[in-house]
């Protein structure tokens, strides 16, 4: 069913472009982030490493989406350092090394599944040169998505999980060297959920790519390869699952998470006490 062993593998960057294998994904050193009133991002360090999944979990609220979109370079107001690919996040050579999802799906409702496709991938190779690569992008992307069977459908005429695989699928479409998922498994029966998290595997596995996914599911941190636990607005660990799980002595990531909840909330009280 889905497939990305046709997607070629990812190649070094052209000689005169930063940020190959030896640099991290992405580098944060004192990241923040002023939403409105809010410090929403308060002085974060963290590294995403390159050709692995990386789990971005907290709860509702705590400010993984100005992360994801931050290292995208669509966020305002933020201070610190942010490289990303070895450049600075936001940078204009950026946008085609990089698939951004967000939770509401941008597909157009009035086209079909493939419609919206041809039209994401003319944007990103134009021209009657590349039409027959673009028709192939299209069809291993639906099928990468499990989407063949909706292909001539309109997309708003989708449920919402299928209308989110529809954007996932454009994500697709320029063979990515960093995918940043936000929430990309919200509404899933498990079997999609488990469909989308081997495709997600296989991406890392076959291309070498980036995934930077967001989830509040802890279940779904058992499937990454590193983990940065996030809480109001801070990071609590930057670590892989098993790390974690012995550190704190916990059978699962949700009981190491809620631990190290605890143990904040603790340094916070002394902290309080010793004022
Ligand atoms: N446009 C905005 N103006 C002011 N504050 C905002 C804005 N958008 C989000 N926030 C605040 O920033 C904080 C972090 O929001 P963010 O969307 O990054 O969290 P999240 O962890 O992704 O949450 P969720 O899992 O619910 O999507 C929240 O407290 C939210 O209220």
């Amino acid at each position: 069913m889905m497939n990305y062993l046709s997607g070629s593998p990812t190649e070094p960057g052209p000689p005169n472009e930063p940020g190959s294998a030896d640099t991290p994904a992405v580098h944060a050193a004192g990241l923040t982030v002023i939403r409105g009133p809010r410090t929403v991002l308060r002085g974060l360090d963290f590294t995403v490493p390159r050709g692995q999944i990386t789990g971005l979990l907290g709860p509702s609220g705590c400010g993984k989406s100005t992360l994801m979109r931050s290292v995208v370079g669509t966020q305002a107001k933020v201070t610190g350092t942010l490289d990303v690919l070895g450049r600075p996040a936001g940078h204009p050579t950026l946008r085609t090394r990089i698939g951004y999802v967000t939770q509401a799906p941008s597909v157009y409702d009035d086209l079909t599944v493939r419609q919206n496709l041809d039209y994401f991938a003319a944007i990103l190779a134009p021209g009657h040169a590349a039409s027959e690569r673009r028709h192939s992008d299209v069809t291993r992307v639906i099928e990468d998505v499990d989407l063949t069977s909706h292909a001539d459908s309109l997309a708003g005429n989708l449920s919402g999980g299928q209308r989110s695989r529809v954007s996932l699928a454009v994500a697709l479409l320029g063979t990515p060297e960093l995918l940043v998922l936000d929430e990309p498994t919200v509404g899933l029966d498990p079997v999609l959920r488990r469909d989308l998290w081997n495709l997600f595997h296989d991406i890392t596995a076959q291309r070498g790519a980036t995934l930077l996914i967001s989830s509040h599911v802890m279940d779904e941190a058992e499937r990454c390869h590193r983990l940065l636990l996030m809480r109001e607005g801070e990071i609590l660990a930057d670590d892989t699952p098993d790390a974690l799980r012995t550190r704190t002595g916990s059978e699962t990531v949700e009981d190491a998470f809620l631990h190290l909840v605890d143990e904040a909330v603790a340094a916070g009280r002394n902290k309080e006490t010793t004022r």
